[in-house]
């Protein structure tokens, strides 16, 4: 699925002030193409996410995947999209410390399909992710490396085709950082787009496009 960015904006209102988050960005990335921004904290990266997402809502412009207008959507219609399309891992993980890994991976479903048939997704999706043994654990027994592993099992659960990974290295060292994007490599093969956004500039050697976020501006970089 195409998509496809038209000068989106967005601001919030922090004291009584308008802060200009995204001041008008566009772009377009290719079904199964990999998109990296990288970008200075603050400079608007995981809003872009939200809004490419429908968790928030641009003020202007239009955001189409495939023929969905996720910026029009209404709430519900959105959330559908959602959950049969996108993948979102987390910058922060978002795990439930009283559920078990692999409840964690199975919870984004549990309201709407089989137990059974999520359950065995869901050992499957660990077994790709090298967790299988972790399974029973709950988050506060593992690294940060397996969380982050965790986050990105779950973020796969629906079969999504788009995956908007925020931060997905955030504070890991190097081997685990290395696992982390060698299995988004692997989901790119399998046909996933994935748009990966981060401050951690030595991620800009991934993927096939690559942008970086100012001042919430994008301009397209070249890969040396
Ligand atoms: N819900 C919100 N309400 C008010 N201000 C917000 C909200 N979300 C983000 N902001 C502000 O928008 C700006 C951009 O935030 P954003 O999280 O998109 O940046 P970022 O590039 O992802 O940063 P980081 O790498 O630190 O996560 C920040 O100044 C932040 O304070």
């Amino acid at each position: 699925m195409l998509i496809k960015i038209k000068n989106v904006t967005k601001s919030y209102q922090i004291n009584k002030e308008n802060v200009h988050v995204l001041k008008g960005i566009d772009f377009e990335v290719a079904s199964g193409d990999w998109l990296t921004i990288t970008g200075p904290s603050g400079s608007g990266k995981t809003t872009l996410l939200k809004v490419l997402s429908g968790i928030e809502q641009p003020d202007e412009g239009s955001i189409m995947i495939g023929d969905f207008h996720i910026s029009e959507g209404e709430e519900e219609e959105k959330r559908n999209f959602r959950r049969s399309n996108i993948g979102y891992i987390f910058q922060d993980f978002k795990l439930f410390e009283q559920f078990n890994l692999l409840l964690n991976v199975m919870i984004p479903l549990l309201p709407y399909e089989k137990k059974e048939q999520i359950e065995k997704n869901a050992k499957e999706i660990l077994g790709k992710v090298n967790l299988s043994h972790r399974e029973k654990h709950q988050p506060a027994l593992v690294s940060g490396g397996e969380k982050q592993r965790t986050a990105i099992a779950r973020s796969l659960i629906n079969r999504p085709n788009i995956l908007l990974c925020d931060e997905p290295t955030g504070n890991l060292d190097v081997e685990s950082r290395n696992h982390v994007m060698s299995i988004l490599k692997d989901l790119q093969k399998e046909g996933i787009t994935i748009i990966l956004v981060t401050h951690d500039t030595e991620l800009s050697t991934y993927g096939d496009h690559l942008f970086e976020m100012r001042d919430g501006l994008l301009t397209r970089k070249q890969y040396s």
